[in-house]
C-alpha cells in the first residue's frame, strides 16, 4: 500500500508511470482541494479532476488541466453574453461585503460565472455539474469523488484531502485573492506577502484520508505552499505523517522549478525557494529523491536520479528511485 499527497502537475506527472512501480489497486492519492472555486454554481477542483482525468486517460498533457480536446461552446458563450450585456469579463465575487467582513469560505472561493475567468471545456464543466449536484443531494466530496473515479475508470483510490472546504488565499502587495485569481487571472504577478489556508483551522482531513496516511506516504513534486500546504494546515496530518515512513520528491532542481510560481510562494511564507527550503517544508520527510544536478545537501537520505519528467518513462524511472527511497526507510 503506498499513498501520493498530490497537486495538479508535478505529482499527476509522476503517477504518470508510478503504475509501473506501484500496484494501482494499492496506490491511494490524497488531491489538494485549497485551489477549488466555485464558477457559475459548479465546484471547479483543478487538483481533483487533473487526477481524475489523467487515470481516465482524457488529460491535457500540455496543459495538466482540463480534457484533451475540449471544446469550449459554454465557455465562448458566457463570454459574448457578459460582453454584450456590458459586464465585467474578470472574476467578481458574488458578494463582496460578505467577503471582506467575515472569514465564510464559501464567499471566498464563489465566483460570478457570467464571463468566467478561468476557461472550462464542456466535458470539463459536465464534470463539475454532476460534482455540484451530488454535493446539493447531501453526498461528501469524498464519495461524489469516488461515484467520479469510477465513471472515469480509475485503477488507483483518489481521495479529496477534506470533505470541507478550506481556501487558498494569497495575501499580496495588491490585496488578499483566492488562489485562482492569482494565478490564473493575474498570472502570479502580485509580489506575494504570504499565503492562508482559510477555513483550515476548522477542516478535517477525511477518515478515508487519515486511514490512507497510515501506509507510507510519497509527497510528490508539487507545489509545498499552494498544493502541500493546505494538507499540512489540518490538524493531524503532520503527526500522521510523523508516524509514517515518508518520501519527498523536490518540484526544484537546487533553486530552480521546472514550472508555476512555487518561488514566488516559498519565499512569501518565509521559506528559501529551493530544495533546501522544501526540506525545511518537510521536517515529517524521512527521505528526498532529487535531481542529479541539485547540489543541494540534506541532513536526511537522498536517492538521485533525473527528475526531470516528460513522459511515462522518465516518470517510470523518477518512481524507481521513490521506491528505492522508500525501502532504505520503511
Ligand atoms: C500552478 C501549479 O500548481 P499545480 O498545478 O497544482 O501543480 P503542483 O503543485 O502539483 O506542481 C507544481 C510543481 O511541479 C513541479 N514540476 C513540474 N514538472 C516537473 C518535473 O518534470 N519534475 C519535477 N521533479 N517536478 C516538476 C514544478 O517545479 C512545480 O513547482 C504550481 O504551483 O506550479
Ligand atoms: O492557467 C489557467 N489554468 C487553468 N486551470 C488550472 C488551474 O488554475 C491551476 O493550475 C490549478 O488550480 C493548480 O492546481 C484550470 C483547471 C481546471 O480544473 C479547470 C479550468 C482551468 C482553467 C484554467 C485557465 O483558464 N487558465
Ligand atoms: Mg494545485
Amino acid at each position: 500500500m503506498v499513498t501520493f499527497l498530490a497537486g495538479g502537475t508535478g505529482t499527476p506527472k509522476l503517477l504518470d508511470g508510478a503504475d509501473r512501480v506501484f500496484d494501482p489497486s494499492a496506490t491511494t492519492v490524497v488531491a489538494n482541494t485549497g485551489d477549488d472555486v466555485e464558477l457559475g454554481g459548479h465546484l471547479v477542483c483543478p487538483d481533483v479532476d487533473t487526477v481524475l482525468f489523467h487515470g481516465g486517460g482524457v488529460l491535457d498533457t500540455d496543459t495538466w488541466w482540463g480534457i484533451d480536446g475540449d471544446t469550449a461552446a459554454t465557455h465562448t458563450e458566457l463570454g459574448r453574453l457578459a460582453d454584450a450585456a456590458g459586464l465585467d469579463p474578470g472574476p467578481r465575487y458574488l458578494d463582496s461585503d460578505a467577503q471582506t467582513a467575515g472569514r465564510d469560505i464559501a464567499r471566498w472561493r464563489r465566483f460570478s460565472g457570467v464571463a468566467e475567468f478561468m476557461r472550462i471545456g464542456d466535458r470539463d464543466r459536465a464534470v463539475h455539474l454532476t460534482r455540484t449536484s451530488l454535493l446539493d443531494e447531501g453526498r461528501s466530496l469524498t464519495e461524489v469523488t469516488r461515484l467520479l473515479a469510477d465513471a472515469f475508470g480509475l485503477e488507483i483510490d483518489l481521495l479529496p484531502m477534506s470533505d470541507d472546504p478550506v481556501a487558498t488565499i494569497v495575501h499580496t502587495d495588491e490585496g488578499a485573492m483566492h488562489f485562482q485569481e492569482y494565478w490564473v487571472h493575474r498570472r502570479g504577478d502580485p509580489p506575494v506577502r504570504d499565503v492562508e489556508f482559510r477555513g483550515a483551522e476548522s477542516a478535517a482531513p477525511t477518515p478515508e484520508a487519515d486511514e490512507a496516511l497510515a501506509d507510507p506516504v510519497v509527497v510528490g513534486p508539487s507545489n509545498p505552499v499552494t498544493s502541500i500546504g493546505p494538507m499540512l494546515a489540518m490538524d493531524g496530518i503532520e503527526a500522521a505523517l510523523e508516524s509514517t515512513p515518508v518520501v519527498a520528491v523536490s518540484p526544484f532542481v537546487g533553486g530552480t522549478v521546472f514550472s508555476g510560481p512555487a518561488p514566488a510562494l516559498m519565499r512569501g511564507v518565509g521559506y528559501e525557494a529551493s530544495t533546501a527550503g522544501v526540506a525545511a517544508a518537510y521536517p515529517f520527510a524521512d527521505a528526498f529523491v532529487l535531481d542529479d544536478d541539485d547540489p543541494t545537501d540534506l541532513d536526511r537520505p537522498v536517492t538521485r536520479t533525473d527528475t526531470r519528467i516528460d513522459g511515462a518513462e522518465d516518470a517510470e524511472r523518477v518512481a524507481r528511485a521513490v521506491a528505492d527511497a522508500l525501502s532504505e526507510v520503511a
